[in-house]
């Protein structure tokens, strides 16, 4: 948790002063996007990606695999509906440089990738990302065969002497700390010349469904793989070389970024539709109907989509969320304007991430009066009437969400760098500022409307 010397503007968090009553359209998964991208790239023939996301992330991924000869092409989709990459699959070539900015999926997917380049892959990214664990990735390709330049720390900078082709074969991985890890080995190990054993022998894996999104999209370009969850031995995933398909996918609206408009109805009494929310994913983001209802909504998926209706008082929650880290800041956001105390665990990995957030969740929302203790792993949020506060984001597209979320409830809130949301979702401000009725900021919603909860510090 780094705060930036320089401070990029204040943004006055929007205050609601009504029920919010809005159909949000969410951009494409980052999860989704990122491997869709890495798999055609590897692909034996061209394919489409329709709604990619456009964000940082996502467009470092494309930068990362143009630079390596890859084709990707604006086109318009085979049908000719929506807009849509075209994915040319290339022999992959170094010498490459990749700029992972602070993007896990690129830092942990890439290096793979590059030991099937023809020449070195030099990896640089944004300060955070020499501090990001790599060490599963990178001690992982040295054992199957690949010859990587780093420093010893298991993290960037280093460069990847790619040789045209890798082994692969088995390896054991601590991943407890990223299912990055393991998703990245997976990836790619179609094209290595035995495939991968990949065995995890460490503590908890965290983000599960986020290991079974590689292996749905592995499987829906034709690899084959033998996995836990369909009868495999526990912790043990194999990839059998093979050639890939070429697909026209279409991306699924990314249900994490979904959270803050969901969360907007839950905190203000209500209704937010996503359109085209998936009615079967792998997405982390789908345990948002299960979580949210718990903390005081309901809400009705169809295939148009999913509508969430809050209640107007938010439950405080005791909720084990290994397996959907990425939806913290927002719970716990959530958590802060409710009424009765929450839990949040299964979380320590979080340490990790974009910031250290839960020490960045600690400081913010206690700076703004809170009452958020970190625990081992994740944290303990006593609500209480809050203030209006600068909420740093420490460079955390979440954070930002997060801060927003207090700020429906909470009068002057300004979130500092609100454009750190850049990287997952570009148009956050001023899709958050539609949702709630006005271009700008001021909330025109009648007041009388908005449900007060006791613990909301409103
Ligand atoms: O594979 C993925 O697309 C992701 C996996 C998870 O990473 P961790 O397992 O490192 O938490 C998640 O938090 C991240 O936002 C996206
Ligand atoms: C942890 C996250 O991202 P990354 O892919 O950079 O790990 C996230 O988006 O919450």
């Amino acid at each position: 948790m780094t705060e930036s010397s320089v401070h990029p503007a204040l943004w006055p968090a929007p205050r609601a002063t009504g029920a919010v009553d809005a159909t949000v359209t969410v951009p494409g998964s980052k999860s989704v996007t990122n491997r869709a991208l890495v798999l055609a790239s590897l692909s034996s023939e061209p394919g489409w990606l329709r709604r990619p996301l456009r964000s940082r992330d996502t467009l470092l991924m494309a930068q990362a695999l143009r630079a390596m000869g890859v084709g990707i092409e604006e086109g318009v989709g085979p049908d000719g509906s929506g807009e849509a990459w075209r994915v040319i699959p290339a022999g992959l070539h170094g010498p490459a440089r990749v700029d992972v900015g602070n993007a896990g999926t690129v830092m942990r997917f890439l290096p793979p990738v590059a030991c099937l380049a023809d020449g070195p892959v030099h990896f640089d990214g944004d300060p955070r990302s020499y501090e990001r664990p790599l060490h599963g990735v990178i001690g992982a390709l040295k054992s199957l065969g690949a010859r990587i330049d780093d420093d010893g720390r298991g993290t960037l900078p280093l460069t990847v002497h790619g040789a045209g082709a890798l082994d692969g074969g088995a390896v054991s991985i601590d991943a407890s700390s990223s299912s990055q890890f393991v998703s990245a080995l997976l990836l790619s190990a179609p094209r290595f010349n035995q495939g991968v054993e990949v065995r995890h022998t460490g503590s908890a894996l965290p983000s599960m469904p986020h290991i079974r999104m590689t292996v749905d999209m592995l499987r829906s370009v034709g690899a084959q793989v033998d996995e836990p969850e369909t009868g495999g031995e526990p912790n043990v995933w194999r990839v059998s070389p093979s050639a890939l398909l070429g697909r026209d996918l279409t991306v699924e609206p990314d249900l994490s970024n979904a959270q803050p408009f969901l969360a907007a109805a839950l905190v203000t009494g209500g209704r937010v539709t996503v359109p085209d929310w998936p009615l079967r994913t792998t997405q982390p983001g789908d345990a948002l109907r299960e979580i949210f209802t718990a903390m005081g909504g309901s809400c009705e998926l169809t295939e148009r989509g999913l509508t969430f209706t809050g209640s107007g008082t938010v439950h405080g929650i005791d909720v084990d969320l290994s397996e959907v880290g990425e939806l913290t800041p927002g719970i716990a956001a959530l958590a802060a304007l409710a009424d009765s105390p929450s839990t949040l665990s299964g979380v320590a990995h979080l340490r990790l991430h974009e910031t250290d957030r839960l020490a960045a969740l600690t400081k913010e929302i206690n700076g703004l009066g809170g009452d958020v203790t970190e625990t081992a792993d994740g944290l303990r949020i006593n609500p209480r009437p809050l203030h209006g506060g600068t909420f740093h984001t420490y460079d955390d597209h979440r954070m930002a969400t997060a801060g927003a979320i207090i700020g429906l409830a909470v009068a002057g809130v300004e979130i500092e760098n609100v454009g750190t949301t850049a990287k997952t979702l570009p148009d956050f401000p001023a899709m958050w500022t539609g949702m709630l009725g006005e271009p700008s900021g001021a909330v025109g919603v009648s007041p009388g409307a908005l449900g007060v909860s006791p613990g909301r510090g409103v």
